[in-house]
């Protein structure tokens, strides 16, 4: 059995990479070794076969030994131990969360149901470093990958609208801790009936400005009850570079180069943090190349892979299908809102929701691992 390493299993991608590997029993096919940044020597857990103990993740020859490791630690791990892993001479196959080796040459993105062409035409050209795409591209492309697919996209947009959880497990508890902090400043007056409702927006609005540095640690202002217009670095040229990604890994997904070459289909939008907890959704406007009729399209977008699911475009079925509370825990991805738009027969609105911990990141980790193994 292949030796395959698990750098980063106990964070919030992590945890639920190790619990869709047990439900889906990858287990059975590997020899997992357990690796840590903080506590070398400890129990590995329950799934550990015969390597009991948790070896340190920065062992170079340790790690060296592994035929496969999959590391959900973060990109600052990855730029420290995957350099001189590779300079020590080790060839094995590196599977990563992190978006630090994206867009390297020798780096494939993986989304099977949208790429496995270019995942098995990479592995047979001896690429060794797969990396999971950043979690709204994916999400997209498992929702829209239809269309991608029929050669319909001319250019498309993205307005998003990301959860807390896209930041890591303390944006979720800050999101939280600011909720709890504005419903203790407005309780009372919320339990009297008679209160009036500017007086709990004034009490709300005085309660956001004022929360403590600690309750706006992470996301730097309030996000309960606000959103926040900016996610990742500013690129200086008015983009944002959460924003640069819908372009470039959407393009590279595909296999049409980086978002920028002739080939290239544009994709570009505003990426936009909200208070979901862990699902991403997004408002998409795509422009087709030919006017087709939207039972067609319903059809092209519904039957590309087993986990999409047309809403109808109703208002019912749209609050209660399309949604990150319908969405979280599961991997379906709804795409609804589909309609005509008013600029023409040849522009189409688009709704889709996905958990951006499955889809968005640990999913695609290990159905490459399953890849590698039936290689
Ligand atoms: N969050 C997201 O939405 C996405 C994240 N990613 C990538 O995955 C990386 C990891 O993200 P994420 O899982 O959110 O990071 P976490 O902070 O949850 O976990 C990262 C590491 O922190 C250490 N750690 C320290 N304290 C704790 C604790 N109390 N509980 C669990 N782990 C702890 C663990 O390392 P150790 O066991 O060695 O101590 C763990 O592996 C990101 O940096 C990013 O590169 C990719 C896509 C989406
Ligand atoms: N940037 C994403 C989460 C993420 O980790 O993205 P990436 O894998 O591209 O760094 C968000 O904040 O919602």
């Amino acid at each position: 059995m292949k030796l395959v390493g698990l750098v980063g299993w106990r964070g919030m991608v992590g945890s639920v990479l190790m619990q869709r590997m047990q439900d889906e029993g990858d287990f059975d096919h590997i020899e997992p070794v357990f690796f840590t940044t903080s506590n070398p020597g400890g129990a590995a857990p329950k799934m550990a076969k015969n390597e009991t103990t948790l070896k340190s993740a920065h062992d170079i020859a340790a790690l060296a030994k592994c035929d496969i490791i999959i590391s959900c630690q973060g990109g600052d791990y990855t730029t420290e131990v995957f350099p001189a892993l590779r300079a020590a001479g080790w060839d094995g196959y590196w599977i990563d969360a992190a978006s630090t080796l994206r867009m390297n040459d020798d780096a494939v993105i993986v989304l099977d149901p949208v790429n496995l062409d270019v995942i098995k035409n990479a592995l047979s050209r001896g690429v060794k470093n797969y990396v999971g795409g950043n979690c709204t591209v994916s999400c997209m492309l498992m929702g829209l990958g239809g269309l991608f697919e029929q050669g319909l996209v001319e250019w498309m947009t993205s307005m998003t609208y990301q959860a807390a959880s896209g930041g890591g497990a303390q944006h979720m508890r800050e999101l939280l801790t600011q909720f709890g902090t504005i419903n203790g400043a407005v309780k009372p007056l919320l339990d009297d009936p008679a209160s009036a409702i500017l007086e709990i927006d004034r009490a709300v609005l005085a309660t956001q400005h004022g929360l403590s540095a600690d309750e706006t640690k992470q996301f730097g202002v309030p996000l309960a009850g606000n959103l926040i217009p900016w996610i990742d670095k500013d690129l200086g040229n008015g983009q944002s570079k959460e924003e640069w990604k819908a372009g470039a890994e959407t393009n590279k997904i595909l296999g049409r180069g980086e978002g920028f070459g002739t080939s290239a289909i544009p994709v570009d939008g505003l990426c936009v943090r909200i208070g979901a907890m862990r699902c991403h959704s997004q408002a998409l406007t795509i422009k087709l190349n030919k006017d087709v009729p939207l039972d067609e399209i319903t059809d092209i977008i519904a039957s590309h892979n087993e986990w999409v699911k047309v809403v109808p475009n109703t208002r019912e079925a749209s609050m209660r299908d399309l949604s990150p509370a319908a969405t979280t825990g599961s991997l379906t991805i709804p795409v609804g809102r589909l309609r005509k738009m008013s600029m023409g027969p040849g522009y189409l609105s688009a709704f889709t929701v996905g958990d951006q911990l499955l889809w968005g990141a640990a999913e695609p980790l290990r159905r490459m691992l399953r890849i590698v193994l039936e290689k």
